[in-house]
C-alpha cells in the first residue's frame, strides 16, 4: 500500500508515548506521514503540536481519557480534523468507553475506533497483523485505514465503532481469566471452554451497548480475545498467569511493564452487569480474585460447580 505514502501525507497528532502510541506512530511514519508523539512528560506543549493536526489519535491509558480529551478540547482545531481512539478501557464512574467520552467532547467531528490483536510489541518486530478502523463516518474510517495500511498492517473498516472497541475492552478480562487457566495448567480443552465463554459474555454485554453481534466474531472481539488470551506478552494475561502463581494483585502490578486494562475493566463490567442483570460468570470470578475475595482453585470450582443449563437461551 504506497498510494497515502507520496500522493497525501498527512499530519498525525499520537497522544501517548507508551507502547502502543509509539508502535502506531512508527506505522504512520513508515507511510511517509507527518507524524507527532506526544505525551505529558515531553518537552512540546499540547496547544502547539495539536495546531494543523488532521487526526489526532488517542493511545493515552483509560483513566487519562477524560482529562485529556478535556485538555484538548480548550484548544482551537480545525473542524474537519478527525480523531481516532485507540485505548481499550472503560470509564469507571460514567461506564462510558472512550470514543463515547471522545464524541462527548468534539459531538461535531468525526469519531474513529482502532482496535485489534495488536500487540505491540509484534508490531515493533515488524511481523504482520491486521486490525479493525471503526466508525459511523465510513469517509474518516477510509482515511484512517489509508494512513495506517501497510505491507505488514492490514487495516479493515467496519461500521460498528462501540462493537469494535468493546471486542478490545471486554477480551482484556478474559485474558486475565487465560492467564490463570495457563497459570494453573489446566489444559487444552479448559482454555478453549473459557475463551468461547468468555466470546458470550462479550457478546451479551456490547448488546447492551447496542453493538452489533456479528461484530465480536471478526478481528477485534474474537480475534484479539485469541491473542491476548494465548501470548506471555499481553499484560492482561501475564496478571492472571502471576496471580496462579500466588502473586498478590498489588505485587503484579507494581512489577508490570505497562497497563493492564482488565483490572479497571472488570470492576466496570461487574457495575453494568448488576444495573443491567447480565450473567457474566467468569468476569465475576475474575473480580473476586482481583479482589482476593477467592484463590485461583476456588474460582475455578465455582465456575465448574454452576447450575447445569442450555448452551444458549433461544
Ligand atoms: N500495548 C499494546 O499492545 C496495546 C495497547 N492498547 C491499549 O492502548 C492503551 C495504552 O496502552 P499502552 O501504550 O500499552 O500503555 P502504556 O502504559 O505503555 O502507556 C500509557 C500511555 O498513557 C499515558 N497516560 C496515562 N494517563 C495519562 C494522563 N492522565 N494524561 C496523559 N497521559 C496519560 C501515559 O503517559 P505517561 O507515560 O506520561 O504516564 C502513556 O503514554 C491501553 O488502553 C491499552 O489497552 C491497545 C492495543 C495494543
Ligand atoms: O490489546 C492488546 C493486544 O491486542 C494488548 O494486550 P495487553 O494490554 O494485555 O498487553
Amino acid at each position: 500500500m504506497t498510494n497515502s505514502k507520496i500522493e497525501n501525507p498527512k499530519s498525525v497528532v499520537i497522544l501517548g508515548a507508551g507502547a502502543w502510541g509509539t508502535a502506531l506512530a512508527n506505522l504512520a511514519q513508515i507511510n511517509g506521514h507527518q507524524v507527532c508523539l506526544w505525551s505529558r512528560q515531553g518537552s512540546q506543549t499540547l496547544e502547539t503540536v495539536l495546531s494543523d493536526a488532521e487526526i489526532i489519535l488517542s493511545a493515552i491509558s483509560m483513566k487519562g481519557v477524560s482529562s485529556v480529551a478535556a485538555l484538548v478540547k480548550s484548544f482551537p482545531l480545525s473542524p474537519e480534523t478527525i480523531f481516532v481512539t485507540a485505548t481499550k478501557g472503560l470509564e469507571q464512574q460514567t461506564t462510558r468507553t472512550p470514543s463515547q467520552i471522545w464524541q462527548t467532547e468534539f459531538p461535531h467531528h468525526p469519531i474513529v475506533v482502532l482496535s485489534g490483536p495488536n500487540l505491540s510489541q509484534e508490531i515493533e518486530q515488524e511481523l504482520p497483523a491486521a486490525t479493525v478502523v471503526a466508525s459511523k463516518n465510513t469517509a474518516a474510517a477510509q482515511m484512517v485505514q489509508l494512513v495506517f495500511s501497510s505491507n505488514r498492517f492490514r487495516v479493515y473498516t467496519n461500521p460498528d465503532p462501540v462493537g469494535v472497541e468493546l471486542g478490545g475492552t471486554i477480551k482484556n478480562v478474559i485474558a486475565i481469566a487465560a492467564g490463570v487457566c495457563d497459570g494453573l495448567h489446566l489444559g487444552t480443552n479448559a482454555k478453549a471452554a473459557l475463551v468461547t465463554r468468555g466470546l458470550t459474555e462479550m457478546v451479551r454485554i456490547g448488546n447492551i451497548f447496542g453493538a452489533k453481534t456479528e461484530t465480536f466474531y471478526g478481528l477485534s472481539g474474537l480475534g484479539d480475545l485469541l491473542a491476548t488470551c494465548n501470548s506471555p506478552l499481553s499484560r492482561n494475561y501475564q496478571v492472571g498467569y502471576q496471580l496462579a502463581s500466588g502473586k498478590t494483585l498489588t505485587e503484579i502490578l507494581a512489577a508490570l511493564p505497562g497497563t493492564a486494562e482488565g483490572v479497571n475493566t472488570c470492576r466496570v463490567l461487574m457495575q453494568i452487569s448488576q444495573q443491567q442483570n447480565i450473567p457474566i460468570p467468569i468476569t465475576e470470578q475474575v473480580y473476586r480474585l482481583l479482589e482476593a475475595e477467592v484463590t485461583p482453585r476456588e474460582a475455578l470450582d465455582e465456575l465448574m460447580l454452576r447450575d447445569i443449563k442450555p448452551e444458549y437461551n433461544l
